[in-house]
């Protein structure tokens, strides 16, 4: 796969379809270098097929995706190797003294300084997924693929790293996709929100522009697209 005029990512017609069901129907999406867009959709519309087809893990059945072959990628769970020390885990691959180096500084970043040598068995949730963005990010990833890495945690350690991953990618500019379930977490972090409906995007949100006013708003656009409205949510 080639990078298209400098865009992080760009995915032309994309289609994919398990047997005869079709997930993926003439998709199409552009991410800018630094762009942090997320992606909201009801429960298996196909996100994390997209997100999959994107790092590369599954193979599509029509149209093009330009952008890098191995992409970043953090999942809900944090895939850490619990036999290997947090630093292997993050240099995973670069066995060398500079890749222990960027390892320890990214394990630095991402507020894990000095637990280079410990383990992932004595972690906490939040940790451990701060060691999985720090793996993600230590080679300077043009794509970062996000699918739902926070929804695991509680509601304070997710606003934490919530912050944490704003201040990553404002430091190292990858694009970014996120795939969430959470319309307040998409608010908080993208610059655009995408709703997935019918196998592609049926509407595409720019934040700065839609909370002028307040979150509010929005808040109640991308709720109505998602089938819910507060009168639903109250009962
Ligand atoms: N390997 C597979 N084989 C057959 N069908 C699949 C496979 N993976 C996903 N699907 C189907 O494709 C559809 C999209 O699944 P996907 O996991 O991409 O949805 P999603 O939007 O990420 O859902 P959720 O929000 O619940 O995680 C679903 O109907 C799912 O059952």
């Amino acid at each position: 796969m080639s990078l298209q005029n400098n865009a992080a990512v760009v995915v032309r017609d994309l289609h994919r379809h398990y047997g005869k069901r079709i997930v993926i129907e003439g998709l199409n999406l552009r991410i800018e270098p630094g762009e942090f867009v997320a992606m909201l959709g009801e429960s298996g519309c196909g996100k994390t097929t997209l997100l999959r087809a994107l790092a590369g893990l599954d193979p599509v059945d029509g149209g093009s995706i330009d952008g890098p072959a191995q992409p970043a990628v953090v999942f809900q769970e944090h895939r850490l190797l619990p036999w290997a020390p947090l630093w292997q885990n993050v240099a995973l691959g670069m066995d060398t003294a500079e890749g222990k180096a960027k390892a320890i500084a990214a394990l630095q970043e991402v507020g894990l300084g000095g637990r280079e040598n410990d383990w992932p068995r004595n972690l906490s949730g939040g940790q451990a997924q701060r060691v999985a963005l720090a793996r993600a990010l230590v080679r300077e990833p043009s794509l970062l693929l996000l699918d739902e890495p926070f929804a695991a945690l509680d509601a304070l350690t997710r606003i934490k790293m919530h912050e944490l991953i704003k201040d990553l990618v404002a430091l190292h500019r990858p694009g970014v996709l996120l795939v969430t379930h959470d319309v307040d977490e998409a608010i908080a972090l993208a610059d655009r929100i995408l709703v997935m409906r019918g196998g592609r995007i049926a509407s595409t949100y720019e934040v700065a522009a839609e909370t002028e006013s307040g979150p509010q708003s929005l808040r109640h656009k991308l709720l109505g697209q998602l089938g819910v409205t507060l009168h639903e949510r109250a009962a």
